[in-house]
């Protein structure tokens, strides 16, 4: 189970302090497949990276199992079973795709076969990608679906996806929402997935709304979704203002 209490996260820029999360609290208990959406700039890349550790919380509590993590670096949170795929991932220049996923699934070599199953899932031929360097010549479409294949290969208890949609193409999201739910309806895994995709968001337990670094709504997907259909129906408050 995952539990966080009145987190919070601040920055100082030259305008002073800012508030990036207030108070944020939210439960997940084991096996959940959950959606974390809102409006862009409302915090959800900033939680996920508290929860892996790239972050430092200015307030607050991440316990992970029952064990106090806001402490604990990158690699013992990842020790502890918890994985995080970059909005934009990183490009790791000299590492072939085999390696990467062999890395990540802590063994000296992972054969071809293991390889292509992990990468099949994101849509991805393992023949024509295995050798391929992580380096620029890859796209960011097949940048992102390898980083989400190497997440599928640590076999983590909490994976954290950010905006896996991001810059896909429609053919291999349609696999990718197929895998989501293969290891929802498989369980022993926690997906905490942050999306703006209906089709993603279509799949989760439970949605969870942060805007301007505040939860704002919780629960089951059928009773929140609605919501936010009602709400972006609705309009920009904010903007309708402006053109006035
Ligand atoms: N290190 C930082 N310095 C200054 N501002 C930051 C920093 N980190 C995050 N922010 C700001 O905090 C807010 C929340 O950012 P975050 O990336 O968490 O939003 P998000 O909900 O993931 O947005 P999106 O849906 O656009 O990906 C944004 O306004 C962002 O510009």
């Amino acid at each position: 189970m995952l539990q966080i209490e009145n987190l919070s996260f601040q920055v100082n820029g030259e305008n002073g302090v800012t508030d990036i999360l207030k108070n944020v609290s939210l439960t997940i208990p084991d096996n959940r497949f959950v959606v974390i959406t809102g409006p862009n700039g409302g915090g959800k890349t900033t939680l996920a990276k508290a929860i892996m550790g790239l972050v430092q919380p200015v307030t607050g509590s991440i316990r992970y199992d029952g064990t106090e993590i806001t402490g604990l670096s990158v690699t013992e949170r990842a020790r502890l079973g918890i994985s995080y795929g970059f909005q934009q991932p990183p490009r790791f220049k000299g590492l072939r795709v085999q390696d990467l996923l062999s890395l990540a699934a802590g063994k000296a070599s992972l054969s071809q076969d293991e390889c292509c199953r992990y990468l099949t899932q994101v849509g991805l031929c393992s023949c024509d990608y295995l050798d391929r360097e992580m380096d620029t010549s890859l796209s960011g479409g097949e940048i992102k679906r390898i980083e989400i294949a190497t997440i599928l290969a640590r076999n983590s208890s909490l994976m954290i996806f950010d905006e896996p949609e991001a810059g896909i193409d429609l053919w291999s999201f349609a696999r990718l929402t197929e895998t989501f739910k293969g290891i929802r309806d498989r369980g022993g895994v926690t997906l905490l997935i942050i999306s703006h995709q209906e089709r993603i968001i279509q799949l989760a337990d439970e949605i969870v709304v942060l805007s301007e670094g505040e939860l704002r709504q919780k629960g089951p997907r059928d009773e929140i979704f609605p919501l936010i259909l009602a709400d972006t129906v609705a309009g920009c408050s904010y903007m309708e203002g402006v053109h006035q």
